[in-house]
């Protein structure tokens, strides 16, 4: 009998202005509890949390097994172990910003690296992972814990073919191609040990894939430039203690994602304008966390006044919502 746990945690990524380069894990974590027996029962996936009742347990239809599925098709092998059963248990909720989709990429490719003993480091893993996520900024702090920067390197003619199929056909086998390698790169950032994450989280669900799909192809130079010059205070601002909450409230904000997002999450805009360290004691920085709906808030104390005040403008625009406070996961992704 082969026992073992996959543990991930959550994620906000872009913190305002670091749009698919910044992101930070956070302490609610996915868990896969993992047995292969000898007997010859089929493959059996069951699942408790967030999303119960619209995640599937076909083993081709879920996301975490599909991942699986296809990280061991680049391996040569076409099928789980006889007799394997996973139970996922999941309080990241499901298309709200909180790195859910890229949480499940990286635990079915840990799935397939420890069923398959394929012994691939946390980056070699990452590869798989971007073939599914396409962006490193969630993904990479999921995995690698804490408060990170990344980004994907140049890739060549070749390699650029490999990105071709989109992940749906990687994951639904319609299509297939081995990941480029290294693609990934990224460093760990300084975090002001005094800051935790307030993540308020509207009831409706938001798909990354549609608040990807109202950005624009292309930017005003000052637009550019306002977000490349406090995406680089940023990284220095949230490490260094005690947090300076007026540097941190200006240099988190966006104007490559936030401004198009905002006529999909009813309330953001009016968030944004109103809740500042003047109006708010505590609160530092605020942002949209991932692709929304959810709102990040980074803080130092007065959690639940800064909660409330959202919530009634969230109530105001008919959205109702629920509320963490919560600490990065500077471990990130596990095997137990
Ligand atoms: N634990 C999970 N198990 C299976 N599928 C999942 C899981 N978490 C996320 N997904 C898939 O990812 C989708 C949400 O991804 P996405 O739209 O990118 O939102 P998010 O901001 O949560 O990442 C879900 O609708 C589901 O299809
Ligand atoms: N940079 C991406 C981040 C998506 O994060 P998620 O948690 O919503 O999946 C984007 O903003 O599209």
């Amino acid at each position: 009998m082969h026992q073992f746990q996959v543990k991930v945690p959550a994620s906000s990524a872009n913190i305002g202005p670091g749009f698919d380069v910044l992101g930070m894990s956070l302490e609610v974590y996915m868990t896969l509890d993992v047995q292969v027996s000898d007997d010859k029962s089929e493959c059996v996936l069951t699942y408790e949390g967030d999303g119960a009742e619209e995640v599937p347990l076909d083993i081709h239809k879920n996301m975490i097994t599909q991942t699986a599925l296809y990280v061991l098709r680049c391996h040569d092998i076409h099928e789980f172990p006889m007799a394997t059963k996973i139970h996922v248990k999941n309080p990241i909720p499901l298309g709200r910003g909180m790195g859910s989709s890229g949480s499940a990429a990286i635990a079915g490719v840990m799935l397939a690296n420890e069923l398959a003993q394929l012994k691939l480091s946390k980056l070699q893993m990452m590869d798989y992972v971007l073939m599914i996520e396409r962006h490193p900024d969630n993904v990479m702090a999921s995995m690698m814990g804490g408060f990170v920067g990344s980004f994907l390197r140049e890739l060549s003619n070749t390699e650029k073919e490999a990105m071709i199929p989109s992940a749906s056909d990687l994951l639904n086998n319609k299509a297939f191609s081995r990941p480029p390698e290294n693609m990934g790169r990224y460093t760990k950032l300084p975090w002001a040990p005094e800051l935790k994450a307030l993540v308020v989280i509207p009831q409706f669900h938001l798909s990354t894939s549609k608040a990807r799909s109202v950005l624009p192809s292309s930017y005003t130079k000052p637009d550019v430039i306002y977000n490349l010059q406090r995406l680089a205070l940023l990284t220095t601002a949230l490490g260094q203690t005690p947090v300076n909450h007026q540097v941190i409230h200006e240099v988190m904000k966006d104007k490559v994602h936030q401004p198009y997002r905002s006529q999909l999450i009813p309330g953001l805009q009016t968030i944004l304008a109103q809740m500042t360290p003047e109006s708010q004691p505590g609160l530092c920085g605020i942002c949209l966390s991932g692709a929304g709906p959810t709102i990040l808030s980074l803080a130092t104390d007065h959690y639940e006044e800064i909660a409330e005040k959202m919530l009634t403008i969230f109530k105001q625009n008919n959205v109702e919502c629920t509320y963490m406070v919560l600490s990065p996961a500077f471990e990130g992704a596990s095997v137990l």
